[in-house]
């Protein structure tokens, strides 16, 4: 009985094989005769754009001799890869071979018949799909109807079918790909970076390009704005204002302080302007053209929260800046390379409030916004959602949202990656999280990352935004992030990788070790 058992499962697994054979095949067969296929239709609709051209020269008979001759050597080039194809096929399935065949002695003698008449062919009741879209690819040089992708002879249905549904072939299923937004009026400013030919997804564009910013018309107004409490800035400052005045004859603009330090150092710098309150800073990015920054990172970082909207170009200088002139020089003239630094949009949500949209004052951070523990000696306890999706629940120091331009701040130091600034994207770092398994992580930009504090929490939390502007979070209450619609432009020294690499190697040290000296043991000596 059990010799038995054992045979009948031998046979049973022969017949398996055969068949996973089988059906591999096919599967590799109608793969080939795609391809082949589609260089098939490739070359025809080349022809039909070379035909074109020949019959301005009214030598038809030329032509057709051409174009049959060049046609029959396809179809044979064809014939000669779709037999042994064909072969396969048949052991799978014997109608698709029909099809096949049928399908094929129709091209081919549409051809013989010299059917090259792009017009004709559209309109003809018999017309296959294969056809309009060889018209549509010729007529229009893409596809005008959404995004298709290879072709594929299609099964027959039933045997009783029309001859007219047995030649009909099918196409991979389409599709479309679009940008999902919040709503008409979201926020998100979106536009297409995907591009599809014949339903291969191509990216054209990449937001993390070298973007390269030419002036149209010259800048007329500067903003100079500066660290405080530093000799060597206030000096540099003076220089440059000067400078600017009298050398390109632009207008300048200074913080009240400054204006206050700089007419007390001369009555000349009168025609310096400045703002006298909030309400004019709000106006401020519809009359500069371009932001100085004399100072360090904390400076761009000032820069970039008195622009609550779009923000004009910044050009960051440090304070060993001794070629001021050379670089403002190529800045103002143009072209200049900058790196688009994305912003978080943060809105606090309190529990009292009836919907997400009653919300405090938004702040806009270049870096990041730090839900921590404030002076509560408690572990913080946050419940995390990204967009409706439960991320975590942080329990630790606090939690950082970070930019990609943050990411070499305080999320470097708790633990996060340094990502170049033109990456897209939200990082989730904890803040010395108690627990061994909890791995910082970054979201993509599409996002909304909402950060609650819950009912149950033995302490609230406390929310800054770039280090600054502490805002309580009690039980209850809730912060929102998303990546803003306006980023903030910096002009580069080279190029945004150039740059960012430079920072991390000068300003952070990043990898340095000593080189291993020379004298030592040696592979050879193994
Ligand atoms: N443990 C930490 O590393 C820690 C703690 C608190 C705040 N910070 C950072 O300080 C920032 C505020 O800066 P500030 O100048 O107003 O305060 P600050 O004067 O205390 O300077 C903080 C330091 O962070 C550096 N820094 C700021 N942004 C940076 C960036 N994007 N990449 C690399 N280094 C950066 C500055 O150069 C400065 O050395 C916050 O946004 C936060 O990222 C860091
Ligand atoms: N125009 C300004 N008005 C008020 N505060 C400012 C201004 N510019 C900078 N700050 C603040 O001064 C502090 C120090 O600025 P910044 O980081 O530029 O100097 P730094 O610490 O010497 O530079 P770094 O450490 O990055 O080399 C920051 O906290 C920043 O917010």
């Amino acid at each position: 009985m059990d010799e038995h058992l054992i045979e009948f499962s031998e046979a049973l697994r022969t017949v398996a094989k055969a068949l996973r054979r089988a059906a591999e095949g096919k599967a590799s067969a109608q793969a080939e005769a795609a391809e082949w296929k589609r260089r098939y239709e490739l070359e025809r609709t080349r022809n039909i754009q070379m035909e074109r051209k020949v019959s301005g020269n009214n030598n038809c008979e030329m032509l057709q001799h051409w174009w049959i001759r060049s046609s029959l050597d396809n179809a044979m080039d064809m014939l000669r890869i779709m037999l042994p194809c064909l072969f396969f096929w048949e052991v799978g399935k014997e109608q698709n071979k029909r099809i096949a065949e049928a399908r094929m002695a129709e091209q081919f003698s549409a051809e013989k018949n010299g059917d090259i008449d792009c017009e004709r062919v559209k309109n003809s009741d018999n017309q296959s799909m294969l056809q309009n879209e060889s018209n549509e690819y010729s007529e229009t040089g893409c596809m005008k109807h959404g995004i298709w992708s290879h072709e594929v002879l299609r099964d027959r249905e039933s045997d009783s079918n029309s001859n007219a549904d047995r030649n009909k072939i099918m196409r991979k299923a389409s599709f479309k790909l679009s940008w999902w937004c919040n709503g008409e009026n979201g926020d998100q400013h979106k536009h297409d970076i995907v591009s599809f030919e014949r339903g291969n997804i191509t990216t054209a564009e990449r937001s993390s390009k070298q973007i390269s910013l030419k002036w149209e018309s010259d800048p007329q107004t500067v903003l100079i704005l500066t660290k405080p409490n530093s000799v060597s800035v206030r000096i540099l400052c003076v220089q440059m204002v000067r400078w600017l005045r009298e050398r390109k004859k632009l207008n300048v603009y200074v913080e009240p302080r400054v204006k206050v330090e700089l007419v007390a150092e001369s009555s000349n710098f009168s025609y310096v302007q400045t703002w006298k309150d909030d309400s004019e800073i709000s106006h401020l990015h519809m009359k500069v053209d371009l932001v100085i920054t004399l100072g360090g990172d904390g400076t761009v970082l000032w820069a970039a929260s008195m622009f609550k909207g779009p923000v004009p170009p910044i050009v960051p200088f440090s304070l060993d800046s001794e070629h001021f002139k050379d670089c403002l020089d190529s800045v103002l003239r143009g072209p200049i390379s900058i790196t688009l630094r994305h912003r978080l949009l943060c809105r606090v949500v309190r529990d009292a409030a009836k919907n997400e949209y009653e919300t405090e004052e938004p702040f806009l951070v270049l870096n990041e916004v730090t839900i921590d523990r404030g002076i509560s000696s408690y572990l913080t306890n946050l419940e995390c959602y990204c967009d409706n999706s439960f991320v975590t629940c942080v329990q630790g120091d606090g939690l950082i949202l970070s930019t990609t331009s943050g990411s070499t701040a305080y999320s470097l130091a708790a633990g996060g990656s340094m990502v170049h600034p033109q990456v897209p994207g939200i990082l989730f770092t904890p803040i010395c999280p108690h627990s061994l398994s909890f791995r910082p992580l970054i979201l993509p930009e599409h996002v909304t990352v909402r950060i609650m504090v819950p009912f149950n929490s033995r302490s609230p939390a406390w929310a800054s935004f770039d280090g600054k502007d502490r805002k309580l979070l009690a039980a209850g209450d809730a912060l929102l992030c998303s990546m803003a619609p306006w980023p903030v432009p910096t002009a580069c020294q080279v190029d945004s990788t150039n740059d960012f690499l430079r920072s991390i190697h000068d300003g952070l040290h990043w990898n340095l070790r000593k080189t291993q000296s020379f004298d030592g043991p040696r592979d050879r000596d193994l």
